[in-house]
């Protein structure tokens, strides 16, 4: 009922402004748009579910998230994505996987200091109904 849609409204809210903060951090460039596979054409093959800032913006507009779990589910994929295809020891990897472990700790540290306990079981509530 409405009350529920005024709560996944401010959901809404929530996490573009846990995901704008983070596309602003120019460490995060990387991550800001999906990795060009034509530039890139062995990164599908290494990456079953490819993520980044841009598509995560879409998927809150088009109402795919009614939890912060699931929005976190989503926005993990970015840093261990990049963590699994960029291994190796040499400068570049090291460098992106660094930011990598960056974006994993900013994540975790904006919601951690901005979530409401009782706004996350509201939304959780509403999960179980549906
Ligand atoms: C999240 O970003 C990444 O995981 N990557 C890995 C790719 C390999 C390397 O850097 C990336 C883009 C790129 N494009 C052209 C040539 N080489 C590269 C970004």
């Amino acid at each position: 009922e409405e009350q529920e849609e005024d709560v996944l409204r401010d959901l809404r809210l929530f996490l573009r402004y846990v995901t704008e903060s983070l596309a602003q951090d120019r460490r995060f460039k990387a991550f800001a748009k999906p990795v060009d596979t034509e530039e890139v054409p062995d990164y599908t093959l290494v990456v079953k579910a490819p993520m980044d800032l841009s598509t995560l913006l879409t998927n809150i507009d088009e109402q795919k998230y009614v939890t912060v779990d699931e929005f976190v589910c989503d926005a993990d994929l970015i840093w261990k994505n990049a963590l699994e295809y960029n291994p190796d020891s040499d400068p570049m990897d090291r460098h992106i996987r660094h930011r990598a472990c960056a974006l994993r700790d900013a994540l975790r540290s904006i919601i951690r200091a901005e979530l409401n306990e009782g706004f996350q079981r509201a939304c959780e509530e509403i999960r179980a109904s549906r």
